[in-house]
């Protein structure tokens, strides 16, 4: 099989509107990492990751060593990552909380592995899902991900008001849902909670129940809840929801609350890395594993997750964070080829003004994004969109994601704290 030629990895930054969660708020700028390997031939495979210094920088030491490896050297690409992360000093300020070094080699690793996938499809002229086991499905269900949002990021009078306005009640966030049900048909919706009241958000919960009778729902806190306040709210919530995420802090917690609801818990904080499974499997704490191809090592680490997950009998879906069309259409594809995804995935794309993909941002319709066409994840960079928003990452300033930092310009004395309710 052909070798790689050469890695490029180039740090981009978007406008990300002022979402909030239980870490704070979103700042003005989201960063992404955006990879290119090129094979012999000429052909150049996609990936997208994390943007913070930490990981950017153990891309960057990583990338030369890949150069002269089969694209289908994946142990390879592995050893490689590993050596990087290795030998680059992240300070502990840096690195977030829940990034150990094994984590931090498999987001490495996961970047690499979906661009040299995406390259080896486009050399065989395959869609990228056909390499992951064949696609058995063409249309991936994506559920709406609503927040808690202020209307403008106010400490930054160049950045106008985004179209969402602000969402601060129930009425707020039924606001919001509405419009991205019109926008993008979703059938399912997801509120992200753990920033006001518990129960404040509880309450926009049933308002969603009342305007949507029919939608699937899930509300996430980010472990800003104890035990005895999730085990208090499960009444009201458990004739609402089809599953609860991560409403405490840790597998043990997580199991003390699954003890006492009928309906699955899920969780994209508590089980993210192998480690993680035998504990939460054997203590009974999650029934809902959200994978994530950024963290658990790529497409083809995600599939074997999804395996153990039918095997253990776990329901599967996505988590997502802020992002760009390549990672869409990598969760597109890895979607397309798992057999079990039992829930309607989570996706932030419908946030993103503008996509650095050719064509502009992939469509969202009737609740579902169709498998973007190969070969390859069958998307193409734009490369003027690509060198704008390089200009932008090298102009914003912000070199770590730090929603608590931007929280604290709104409220000084705001610490997080998990839980905190
Ligand atoms: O499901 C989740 O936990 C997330 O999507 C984590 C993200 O960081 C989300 O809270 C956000 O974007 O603010
Ligand atoms: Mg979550």
């Amino acid at each position: 099989m052909p070798r790689i030629e050469h890695v490029a990895v180039t740090p981009v930054a978007f406008r990300d509107p002022p979402l909030l969660n239980a870490a704070g708020v979103h700042e003005p700028w989201c960063l992404r990492s955006i990879i290119e390997v090129t094979i012999e031939g000429g052909i150049t495979g996609l990936g997208e990751t994390y943007g913070d210094d930490g990981i950017r920088r153990c891309l960057e030491a990583a990338a030369p060593a890949l150069v002269g490896l089969d694209v289908t050297d994946l142990a390879g690409l592995e050893r490689a990552a590993q050596a990087a992360c290795a030998a680059t000093t992240i300070p502990a300020k840096e690195s977030s909380s829940r990034t150990g070094q094994d984590m931090l080699v498999a987001r490495v690793f996961g970047a690499f592995e979906v661009a040299a996938t995406d390259a080896l499809a486009r050399h065989l002229n395959l869609p990228v899902a056909s390499l992951l086991g064949g696609q058995v499905r063409d249309s991936i269900p994506f559920a709406a991900y609503l927040f808690y949002k202020f209307e403008r990021h106010r400490f930054d009078p160049s950045i106008p008001a985004d179209p969402w306005g602000e969402a601060l009640t129930p009425e707020g966030v039924v606001e919001q849902a509405r419009r991205m049900v019109a926008l993008h048909g979703f059938r399912s919706l997801k509120l992200k909670a753990g920033v006001l009241e518990p129960e404040a958000e509880v309450e926009a919960l049933l308002a969603l129940r009342a305007a949507f009778p029919d939608a699937p729902l899930r509300i996430d806190p980010n472990c800003a809840w104890h035990v005895h306040t999730a085990l208090k709210l499960l009444p009201k919530m458990l004739p609402v929801l089809e599953y609860l995420e991560d409403p405490v802090p840790g597998i043990t917690p997580m199991a003390a609350v699954q003890a006492a609801c009928p309906i699955p818990l899920a969780t994209n904080m508590c089980v993210v890395a192998w480690a993680h499974l035998a504990p939460a499997i054997r203590q009974d704490a999650v029934r809902v594993i959200l994978s994530d191809h950024h963290y658990w090592g790529g497409l083809r680490a995600s599939r074997e997750l999804a395996r153990i997950c039918a095997v253990w009998g776990l329901g599967l879906s996505m988590h997502s964070n802020s992002h760009l069309g390549i990672s869409l259409a990598a969760m597109a594809h890895l979607a397309a080829a798992t057999p079990n995804l039992t829930y309607d995935c989570d996706t932030h794309y419908p946030w993103l003004d503008d996509d650095l993909i050719e064509g502009g941002k992939l469509p969202i319709t009737d609740g579902a994004l169709r498998v973007p066409p190969g070969p390859g994840l069958g998307v193409t960079l734009d490369r003027a969109k690509l060198a704008a928003m390089h200009a932008d990452w090298q102009r914003c300033g912000i070199r770590k994601r730090d929603d608590g930092t931007e929280m604290r310009k709104y409220q000084p004395d705001w610490q997080d704290k998990r839980p905190r309710w």
